[in-house]
């Protein structure tokens, strides 16, 4: 048994650590943080967890991080940069599922992220957290970098093409869709059912920043070049990712569903599907799986890709369980065999 804090369980990502950690068999929950629910019961707070946890809330600084084995930091971009080097100091293991560690690159990630990075020097010692691509290393990470969510549906779905060095690497197309939940709890107008309801749209299509960590991703597993077109869109749904992928193929006669089952033949949560099943984002919801289709359309030499996440799970929550799974060495799959809602 270990035993692990979550900073920020009043969010999102936290509210499903704690559904995936309350049933995790290596799991004892020490400390669940918020700033402005300290006192409140959690099982208060999350309805659904009554009888499943008998803590309340508290600060960070109340909490007692430094005696985990293990801190998920749940919390907005720049939170865990501060933080983290204590933790580490005192033994503790990080998984950070904000952006905070995943960009090798300081000056990109400044850029985007519109601040100064308060730990440069544990963003190279941090592991990105992707299983399928970084098992090895994050085996024996102090500190992990949980993917994003668009970046784990999109790097996923283009890796066996780029691997395979069948497509061209330099003008492939990601357009993809989110529920609302990938915004976080934190209100805002724009998330008002009468805002985004019944109402379909784009948005940073002149730039996200996630389009710069896949980029990174990619280049980082197959070495070459990525030019990468990435849309983001808002769709009125509370979980799920849909991202349909286009590249340009550079061979004929290919087997792509072959390609595709041989890469993920022996990974637990990437789900390559027979060809013409239907994708759909209810097939993953509340599961910590990636659900793939590849189809060359009339043979056109365009491959689309289609791939599914539920982005509070393989998007966050149950990655970042993932890897502390891989961490201690337990098996990948523990607290994470779960079905899917649908409908
Ligand atoms: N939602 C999603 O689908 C995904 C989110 N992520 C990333 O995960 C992180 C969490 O996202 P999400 O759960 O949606 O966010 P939410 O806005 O829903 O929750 C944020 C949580 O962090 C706490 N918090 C806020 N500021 C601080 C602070 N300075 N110090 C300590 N705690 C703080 C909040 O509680 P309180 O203010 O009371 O302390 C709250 O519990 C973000 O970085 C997000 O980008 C990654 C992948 C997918
Ligand atoms: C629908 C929606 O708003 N999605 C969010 C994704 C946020 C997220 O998860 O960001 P990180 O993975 O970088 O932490 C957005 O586009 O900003």
């Amino acid at each position: 048994m270990i035993k692990v804090g979550i900073v920020g369980g009043t969010g999102y990502t936290g509210s499903e650590l704690l559904r995936l950690l309350v049933r995790h068999a290596q799991v004892e929950i020490a400390a669940v943080t918020s700033r402005s629910d300290a006192g409140t019961g959690v099982a208060d707070f999350h309805p659904a967890l009554r009888g499943e946890i008998d803590l309340a809330f508290t600060t960070p600084e109340a909490a007692g991080l430094a005696d985990c084995d293990l801190v998920f930091f749940a919390t907005p971009n720049g939170t865990a940069m501060n933080e983290a080097a204590a933790l580490l100091e005192a033994g503790v293991r990080v998984i950070d599922l904000a952006a905070d560690f995943r960009l090798k690159d300081l000056e990109v990630w400044q850029r985007w992220y519109g601040m100064t990075h308060a730990a440069p020097d544990l963003v190279e010692a941090a592991v990105y957290g992707l299983p399928e691509v970084n098992r090895e290393a994050i085996a024996t990470a102090r500190l992990v970098a949980n993917p994003g969510c668009y970046p784990t549906a999109v790097t996923l779905g283009l890796l066996p093409l780029l691997e395979a060095g069948v497509v061209d690497a330099g003008r492939l197309i990601a357009d993809v869709k989110s529920g609302v939940s990938g915004a976080g709890r934190k209100p805002s107008t724009a998330l008002l059912l009468a805002e985004c309801g019944e109402s379909f749209k784009a948005y940073s299509v002149g730039g996200h920043r996630h389009q710069p960590e896949i980029c990174e991703n990619l280049r980082h597993a197959v070495g070459v070049e990525i030019g990468l077109t990435f849309v983001p869109h808002l769709v009125p749904m509370v979980r799920g990712i849909e991202a349909s992928l286009y590249a340009t193929l550079q061979q004929s006669g290919l087997d792509l569903q072959a390609l595709f089952e041989a890469r993920y033949r022996n990974e637990p949560f990437v789900d390559v599907l027979p060809t013409g099943s239907p994708v759909e984002t209810r097939s993953v919801r509340g599961t910590n799986l990636c659900r793939l289709s590849v189809l060359e359309p009339q043979g056109a030499g365009v491959v689309v890709v289609q791939s599914v996440i539920d982005n509070l799970v393989k998007g966050a929550a149950g990655q970042a369980v993932q890897n502390m799974n891989i961490m201690f060495g337990w098996n990948e799959a523990t607290g994470l065999a779960l079905s899917a809602l649908a409908p």
